[in-house]
Order: C-alpha cells, then sequence, then structure tokens
C-alpha cells in the first residue's frame, strides 16, 4: 500500500506496548531542516503519548542524511533500547540523490544486521519538498510517528527475545 492510501500517523494504541521501561536515542539530520523538526516532533509526541519519560529520549544532531549512519552507530552505544534516524532527502538535478538514499538505507540495514540494538529508517526519500511536507505532518500525516510505534514495538520484541 502506498502512503497516499494509508495516513501514517494512525496506529491502534491498544496495540502499542507499555512503552515506559524504555530509552530511545533519535538521531535528526539538519539537511532540509523544516522537514526533519517535523518527523522529529511527530516522533517524540508518539513516544510521550506511550508512556516514555522526557529523560529517556536522547537527541542527537547530524549534519545530513549520510551521517545518520555514524551517528546512529554511536547513539547504539548509549544504552538505549531502539534508535530512530530521521532524514529527509529530496531529489536534485544529479545522481546525488541515489547515493545518499542507497547509503543510508544499506548503512542502517548494516546496523541493524550487526548490532543488538534497533535502528529504526525514518528518513524520507522524496521527488520535492511538496511530497516531504505531506510526509512530515502535512495530509499525509508524519513519518515520525509511525517510526516513534516501530521503535517501541522493536524494543518490545527485542527484550522479549
Ligand atoms: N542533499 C541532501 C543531503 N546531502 C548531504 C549528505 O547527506 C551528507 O551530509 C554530505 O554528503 C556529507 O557527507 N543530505 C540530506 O539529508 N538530504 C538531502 O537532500
Ligand atoms: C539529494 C541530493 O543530493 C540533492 O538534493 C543534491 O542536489 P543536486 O543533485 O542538484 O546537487
Amino acid at each position: 500500500m502506498a502512503t497516499i492510501n494509508k495516513n501514517l500517523s494512525d496506529y491502534d494504541k491498544t496495540t502499542i506496548p507499555d512503552a515506559s521501561k524504555f530509552r530511545f536515542g533519535i538521531v535528526v539530520s539538519e539537511w532540509n531542516e523544516t522537514i526533519t523538526e517535523g518527523l522529529f516532533q511527530g516522533a517524540y509526541d508518539a513516544l510521550i503519548e506511550n508512556g516514555v519519560l522526557p529523560n529517556n529520549i536522547i537527541r542527537w544532531d547530524v549534519p545530513g542524511s549520510f551521517e545518520l549512519i555514524y551517528g546512529s552507530k554511536k547513539m547504539q552505544e548509549q544504552m538505549v533500547n531502539a534508535v530512530i534516524a530521521i532524514g529527509s532527502v529530496i531529489q536534485g538535478e544529479t545522481k546525488h540523490f541515489d547515493f545518499v538514499c542507497e547509503g543510508v538505507s544499506q548503512g542502517i540495514k548494516d546496523l541493524n544486521v550487526l548490532h543488538e540494538t534497533p535502528v529504526i529508517f525514518c528518513v524520507l526519500t522524496d521527488n520535492n519538498m511538496q511530497q516531504a511536507i505531506e510526509r512530515s505532518g502535512g495530509k499525509h500525516g508524519n513519518k515520525g510517528t509511525e517510526a516513534a510505534i516501530a521503535a517501541i514495538k522493536m524494543a518490545e520484541l527485542r527484550n522479549n527475545s
């Protein structure tokens, strides 16, 4: 199903584990800052709504989405139950978009394969700014909310396995 047929902020609260026992790391890319701030807010609000204590949310900023890999790797070392990597890549005139998207998605996949702490992929890869606006608190909801719910579920899975 495409995002266009699904609001990214919708979730069934009754299916979400109690998150009050968990600590989360959020790594935020500064590129397309208005978008990544919207995603951060969506993630932060959803964590709080599901019982996470403000002191148990650690935020670090990195320059761009490519740096989310290193930032998330260091965040995995911080005694957190899960990490959320937040970025926004927007298509430009060159192939740079493809390299950044490929690098960050493969890099975060590698962190999930190599280490115990789950890293959630909250990186928008849009054709234009309008698509990014619509997915960071706009008409399609907020991918930050979706990422926070995924982080809680993965923290619980890790706890129980
Ligand atoms: N163009 C975008 C970038 N580019 C920057 C890279 O992510 C990286 O910071 C640079 O190559 C230095 O290593 N980053 C985004 O997050 N979004 C973009 O649209
Ligand atoms: C995603 C990008 O790399 C980007 O927006 C850069 O734009 P350009 O390809 O025009 O340099």
